[in-house]
């Protein structure tokens, strides 16, 4: 397997590095960035043949920039993480210009280098998927971004904790933007296989204050940390993870939607997909309750007006 990390030298492209090169179906790991980066890629690199050897794993690592984009040809999938990162008081949306810029132009240039997947990590992910979905002209199976998929896993997170619950015995999702706008799904809720209104607990689950804190929680990782990185870099594995092995799980991204949803068209939003070799093999269209489908018809809009604003720079 071969997987391009575009952004390799920021907070989240390292840390996904690091997990990729560990697993056993890693082969060629790219990293790439920025002629001022290269110093640091190359420092990377370093660090994690370290951490290949002190782990028993093994993987070829290389290092490019933008200038010899061509070393991405072949990949399987290539990883876009480049692009400005939020600060304190910024909402994912304000960075939508600056950053179409830069995803637009790489989507582009490695369309015309090779035939591959691109998963978008760089924020607002919604709006920049759907810049790399028009910019690359790629198919849109072979387009898709990270969505709520790390907001689903913070969602799962919370329940498991609330009713003391082993994390995988709870099924959950949250779909819409990956942002304020964001449409957390009870009606796909699930413990141990059993609806979550079923429990006795439920009645005092307290919900506002879970969903508040899972829409905030990039936010306060940032007041405390700077940013976020392990949580994205699992998250984005755990995707690459499903085309390696061609797993066909039911993972939510952000994936080119026409008409599956209550006739929501020509927008990227965090839908359930079917993930595997090819891609997204599937957007699921699944029945929502009405608020919710209400709720994701807003989410939508709200993404929609950023798309049309970032088609054409
Ligand atoms: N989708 C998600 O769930 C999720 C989670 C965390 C972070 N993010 C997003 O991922 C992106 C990266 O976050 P990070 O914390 O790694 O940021 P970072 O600042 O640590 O890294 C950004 C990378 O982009 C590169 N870059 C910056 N400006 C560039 C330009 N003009 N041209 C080319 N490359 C440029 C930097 O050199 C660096 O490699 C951000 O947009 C962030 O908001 C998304």
């Amino acid at each position: 397997m071969k997987v391009s990390i575009i952004g390799a030298s920021g907070r989240v492209g390292s840390a996904t590095a690091l997990l990729l090169a560990k697993e056993p179906f890693m082969k060629d790991l790219v990293l790439i960035g920025r002629k001022k980066s290269k110093n640091k890629l190359e420092g990377l690199k370093r660090d994690i043949y370290d951490a290949l050897a002190g782990s028993r794993s093994d993987a070829n690592i290389f290092v490019g920039t933008d200038d010899d984009l061509k070393i991405v040809d072949e990949s399987d999938v290539v990883i876009i993480t480049s692009g400005v990162p939020r600060t304190e008081g910024m909402s994912r949306m304000d960075l939508a210009k600056i950053n179409a810029k830069i995803v637009g132009n790489y989507a582009k240039k490695i369309s015309e280098i090779c035939d591959t997947k691109l998963f978008i990590i760089t924020n607002p992910v919604d709006v920049m998927t759907y810049k790399a979905l028009i910019d690359s002209k790629y198919e849109r199976n072979n387009v898709f971004g990270l969505g709520t998929h790390l907001d689903s896993l913070r969602f799962k997170v919370a329940i498991a904790k609330f009713f003391g619950v082993h994390i995988d015995e709870v099924r959950t999702r949250i779909i819409g933007e990956h942002g304020d706008s964001m449409v957390p799904l009870l009606s796909a809720t699930s413990i141990g296989g059993i609806p979550i209104q079923k429990f006795e607990k439920f009645k005092d689950l307290p919900i506002k204050e879970i969903i508040e804190d899972v829409k905030t929680k990039g936010e306060q990782i940032i007041r405390l940390k700077g940013g976020s990185e392990f949580g994205p870099a699992a998250a984005i594995l755990n995707v690459v993870g499903c085309i390696v092995n061609n797993e066909k799980r039911l993972l939510t991204l952000s994936a080119y939607v026409n008409g599956e949803f209550d006739g929501i068209r020509d927008v990227c939003i965090g839908v359930p997909v079917k993930i595997g070799r090819d891609g997204i093999e599937e957007v699921v269209s699944i029945d929502l309750d009405k608020d919710e489908i209400e709720a994701f018809r807003k989410s939508a809009e709200i993404i929609k007006k950023y798309c049309e604003e970032v088609k054409f720079i």
